[in-house]
């Protein structure tokens, strides 16, 4: 099975990697590929470039097998739609390896204002990774679409290759890209919320000032 985690990552911190990683060894992954939006379609365009956010990206995850920073939504033109990149994936690795997209849970009370959700889950299975401050209630539209498709064990992902939704417990850690950049434009560390690569980065580009 593969992962996926599209985020802003304006910065990626350690409330994306410790989940990530979380995931990765409860699901037995053989990798996770972290793509960065280049389009946000949902929220305002990122502080730093998307090379730059891709740069933070790959120092943060050196080293670290499995993990695969994935560039092609910066290469696509437009919007970032999670459908399109979920198409694209399916185009390289084809339809039957069970792809499993990661989302926390504030990014997934959201999920069916997103483009073509029901879809999506065509594609891929969910997991929802549990995130401090999101509510774990789901409204009454989303716990319909979830009804039926819900599973327990991450065994029942590796059956088949999309449509099922796990709510995953990881390592809760309460720190958000808006928390780091509020940190360095207030002239205070941010150190041990993000890896000390990434804050080397933002340091030299005199990010988030
Ligand atoms: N601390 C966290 N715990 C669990 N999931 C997280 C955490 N932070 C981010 N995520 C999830 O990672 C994905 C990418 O998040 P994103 O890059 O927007 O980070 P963010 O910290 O939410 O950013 P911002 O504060 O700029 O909105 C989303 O699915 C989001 O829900
Ligand atoms: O495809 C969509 O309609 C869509 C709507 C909202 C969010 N997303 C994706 O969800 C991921 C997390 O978003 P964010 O804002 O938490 O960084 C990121 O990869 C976004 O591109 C995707």
């Amino acid at each position: 099975m593969i992962g996926v985690l599209g985020g802003t990552f304006d910065p990626i911190h350690s409330g994306h990697l410790r989940p990530a990683l979380d995931c990765f060894q409860a699901l037995g992954l053989e990798e996770i590929r972290l793509v960065p939006l280049n389009v946000a379609v949902h929220r305002a365009p990122p502080v730093a470039s998307s090379a730059q956010r891709l740069a933070m990206l790959e120092a943060a995850i050196a080293g670290q097998p499995g993990f695969v920073a994935d560039p092609r939504e910066l290469e696509r033109p437009g919007g970032s739609y999670t459908y399109d990149t979920l198409i694209s994936l399916r185009a390289e690795l084809g339809g039957e390896r069970p792809l499993c997209l990661l989302i926390g849970a504030d990014a997934f009370a959201g999920f069916l204002g997103w483009h073509r959700p029901a879809d999506i889950l065509g594609l891929a299975h969910l997991v929802v990774m549990r995130r401090p401050g999101a509510s774990e209630a789901l409204d009454p539209a989303l716990e319909s679409f979830c009804s039926g498709r819900l599973r327990g064990r991450a065994g029942d992902l590796a059956e088949t290759p999309a449509g099922r939704i796990l709510f995953q417990s990881v390592t809760q850690i309460d720190v958000s890209a808006t928390r780091v950049r509020e940190l360095i434009r207030r002239g205070l560390s941010p150190r041990w919320l993000l890896p000390d690569a990434v804050i080397s980065i933002i340091a030299a580009e005199g990010l988030y000032r």
